[in-house]
């Protein structure tokens, strides 16, 4: 399956300091993990789902298209807002070609958990970066459903899936603290008899058990030991459209409010921003470096805890991450690294190991984003220890992004806030997590080549 969702042309960009302060009130786009999984459970529901405030990213538009590819109707109304006839959950269909998931992990895993439990056969690709990271996580535990997986070396896609269409269903405990796993698992207990149960010992973003529920599905969420969870699935609910509203993305706000604490003068209001509480460690941790992070117009929409968040720029001082809080902020490491670097002090991230198997081996990358632009960085087992530099990151390298566009924006964050301009190997990929992000940045102040 051949589509246009895909960054066609390389676009380097270096980035200058701005002349005066970031400032403007804005909305980011909506969250990529919600929207992923909106247009699944839509699908998966009978009758008609509206969303609104959709991410239109690359990620999000290759499981709009693997959706229709497997039977839903799915049509974009307007920008954001989009309706999806569902095909109920036994009435997806075998699809005629293969699945191209593109950069997106999410799309491929929890799709993974689909295809394994509908009687049918299907192979799914994504580009060079999805193509080498790890599908064995979702292949083990879906392989005791019944399903038969087909891979390359190492579990990694293309993947084969013979799926089976009566699913035996799971009691697995997460041997990785992944959202995208336990995912997998659950929407495969869907369609499978009775309970399914996943053990999760820290627990990690919840928005399919908050969907699941809005669709009608009956889940327990029980806790278990010291931050871990137990979560129940009946399987074979009859799951019924719904309205959805995806909130901002806490994780694309990340790098306009670490810009707007780093600009000095900075004031900038970014509005309408999940605040679940499984997404908000690098608030958390930002504000233990001393950041001025104010909330306000805190309300629930589409059942998802939502605010405005006002930033003022100021000193940072070091911090001490926990790798408890990592499931909560996975995401924001790089740009939680380019903070550490411009505060006064030493920050250690503790308990990184996921970041190896992200878009690029984010660990790696993010040393290399600080190293070249004269920043001193550790990394001691699983923990990166970042020696700030008071207020005076050097600049003046070039990053590699690595088709990893939170290291391209992350990059971009580090120029406004260096001594000299910091150039971008590829922003191009930005696209598939924050489309418009050079403008909207533009429009705050930021300065960037278009
Ligand atoms: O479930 C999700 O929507 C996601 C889970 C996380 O991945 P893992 O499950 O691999 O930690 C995160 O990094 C990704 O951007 C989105
Ligand atoms: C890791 C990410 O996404 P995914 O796993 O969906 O590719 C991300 O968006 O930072």
């Amino acid at each position: 399956m051949k589509t246009d969702h895909a960054p066609s042309s390389v676009r380097a960009l270096t980035v200058h300091a701005p002349r005066a302060p970031l400032s403007g009130s804005i909305h980011v786009p909506g969250d990529k993990s919600i929207s992923h999984r909106a247009l699944m459970f839509a699908a998966l529901a009978r009758g008609t789902t509206h969303i609104t405030g959709l991410l239109e990213g690359e990620d999000v538009l290759r499981t709009a298209d693997a959706m229709r590819a497997l039977g839903a109707d799915i049509i974009r109304d307007g920008v954001g807002e989009w309706t999806v006839k569902g095909c109920g959950l036994d009435g997806l269909r075998e699809p005629d070609d293969v699945l191209d998931m593109g950069n997106s992990g999410t799309a491929a895993r929890l799709l993974s958990g689909i295809l394994a439990s509908h009687g049918f056969t299907s192979v799914m690709t994504g580009d060079a970066s999805l193509r080498g990271r790890p599908m064995k996580r979702v292949m083990d535990p879906l392989a005791a459903t019944g399903a038969v997986f087909l891979s390359r070396q190492g579990g990694r896609l293309p993947l084969a899936i013979q799926g089976n269409g009566d699913p035996a269903p799971l009691s697995y405990r997460l041997p990785v603290a992944s959202a995208q796993v336990k995912s997998a698992v659950l929407l495969a207990g869907l369609n499978a008899a009775g309970e399914t149960r996943v053990e999760e010992p820290v627990a990690t973003r919840d928005h399919t058990e908050n969907m699941l529920r809005h669709f009608g599905a009956t889940v327990r969420v029980e806790p278990m030991g010291a931050g871990g969870r137990v979560i129940t699935l009946q399987g074979r609910p009859e799951l019924v459209a719904q309205d959805i509203v995806v909130p901002g993305d806490p994780s694309s706000a990340a790098f306009v409010l670490v810009a707007g604490l780093l600009v000095p003068g900075s004031k900038v209001v970014v509005q309408g921003v999940g605040l679940n509480p499984l997404r908000t460690g690098l608030f958390t941790s930002l504000r233990e470096m001393g950041a001025d992070l104010a909330i306000s117009n805190e309300r629930v929409e589409g059942g998802e805890p939502v605010g405005d968040i006002t930033v003022t720029a100021g000193a940072l001082h070091g911090v001490d991450v926990p790798a408890t809080r990592a499931p909560s902020m996975i995401d924001e490491y790089p740009v939680l690294a380019v903070a550490a670097a411009h505060a006064t002090g030493q920050s250690r991230f503790r308990g990184l190991e996921e970041l190896r198997v992200k878009e690029s081996d984010r660990l790696a990358a993010t040393v290399a984003l600080l190293e070249a632009n004269g920043v001193k960085v550790d990394v001691v087992g699983d923990d990166m220890i970042v020696h700030g530099t008071g207020g005076a990151i050097p600049g003046g390298g070039l990053v590699r992004t690595r088709m990893d566009h939170r290291l391209a924006m992350s990059a971009i964050v580090m120029g406004l806030a260096a001594s000299s301009p910091v150039s971008v190997d590829d922003t191009a990929f930005i696209d598939t997590s924050f489309p418009g992000f050079v403008a909207l940045m533009n429009s705050i102040g930021a300065g960037l080549a278009a």
